[in-house]
C-alpha cells in the first residue's frame, strides 16, 4: 500500500535520512524504532508531505505522493498524529474532532464515524465540552488519535504516542492501538519502547543514524528486543 524507496532527507548541511526503504501492506501494523535522533519523525514528516526528500521516492497504491502537500496527502488516506499532538488547547474535544470534518477523504457521515470514534475512545464522551488544553497527557493522545481517525484514514500513523505518559497510561494508549489493528486499521508507528511496539506490530524497522540497520517480523527482531538495553539505552 505505501512504499518508500531510497529517501533521503537533509535539514540543510545534517543529513536526517539516507537512503532508508520500507513498504506496508493493507491491514499490517509496522513499527520504527530507534534511538533519539535516528530520524523516526523525521520519515513520518516526509511521508506527510511536511517536508521534502532530496531524494527518493514514497508511493501510496504506486502513485507518488512526496512532493505532494499535507492536505492532499491526508486526502489520499494517511493521517498522522504527530509527536507533541498538536491539538488546539483552547478549543474543546469536540471542536477539535470537528475540525477533521475539512480534511475528510470522503463525503461519509461525520456524525455515525463520530460515534464509531467515541465508542472506540468513550473517555473522550464525557470530555466533549472540555477545552482539549485541560485533558491529561493521555486524553490528549486520545484526542490527537480520534481526529486522525475522523481523517477516514487508511494508514494512521503515529509518532511515540507513548512519549510523556505515566506507566499505567501507556497501556491505555497501546490498549487502543491493539483495538485499532484488530478492526484491520494499516498502522505505522514510531515508538522508543520497543518491547510495547513488538507485542504490537507484525514487523517493525529499526532506524539507526538516518539508515535502516535492520528490520523483520516480530519473530525475527525477538532477540534484537533482548539487545534493546544496550542498543537503545534506557528507552523501551
Ligand atoms: N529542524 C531540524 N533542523 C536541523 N536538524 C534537525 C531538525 N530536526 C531534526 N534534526 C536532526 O535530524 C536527525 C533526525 O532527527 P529526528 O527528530 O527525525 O529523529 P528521531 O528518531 O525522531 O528522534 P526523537 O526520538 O528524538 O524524536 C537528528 O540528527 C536531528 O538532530
Amino acid at each position: 500500500m505505501l512504499r518508500v524507496d531510497d529517501l533521503s532527507v537533509r535539514y540543510g548541511r545534517v543529513e536526517a535520512l539516507r537512503g532508508v526503504s520500507l513498504e506496508l501492506r493493507d491491514r499490517e501494523a509496522v513499527g520504527i524504532l530507534g534511538a533519539n535522533g535516528a530520524g523516526k519523525t523525521t520519515l513520518l514528516a516526509t511521508i506527510a508531505g511536511l517536508l521534502s526528500p532530496a531524494r527518493g521516492t514514497i508511493e501510496l497504491d504506486g502513485r507518488r505522493i512526496d512532493g505532494s502537500p499535507p492536505e492532499s496527502i491526508v486526502r489520499g488516506g494517511i493521517a498522522h498524529v504527530p509527536e507533541g499532538r498538536r491539538i488546539f488547547g483552547s478549543l474543546t474535544v469536540g471542536e477539535n474532532m470537528r475540525l477533521a470534518r475539512n480534511a475528510r477523504r470522503n463525503d461519509g457521515n461525520f456524525a455515525e464515524d463520530l460515534e464509531g470514534v467515541m465508542e472506540l475512545l468513550p473517555t473522550l464522551r464525557r470530555l466533549l465540552d472540555t477545552p482539549a488544553g485541560k485533558l491529561s497527557g493521555g486524553e490528549q493522545q486520545q484526542l490527537a488519535i480520534a481526529r486522525a481517525l475522523l481523517c477516514e484514514p487508511r494508514v494512521l500513523m503515529l509518532d511515540e504516542p507513548s512519549l510523556g505518559l505515566a506507566p499505567q497510561v501507556v497501556d491505555t494508549v497501546f490498549e487502543v492501538l491493539a483495538s485499532l489493528r484488530a478492526r484491520g486499521v494499516t498502522l505505522l508507528l514510531v515508538e522508543q519502547n520497543v518491547r510495547r511496539t513488538l507485542r504490537l506490530v507484525d514487523r517493525a524497522y529499526v532506524l539507526r543514524a538516518g539508515n535502516v540497520e535492520v528490520s523483520g517480523s516480530r519473530e525475527e527482531l525477538a532477540d534484537f528486543e533482548a539487545l534493546a538495553d544496550a542498543y537503545l539505552g534506557a528507552a523501551r
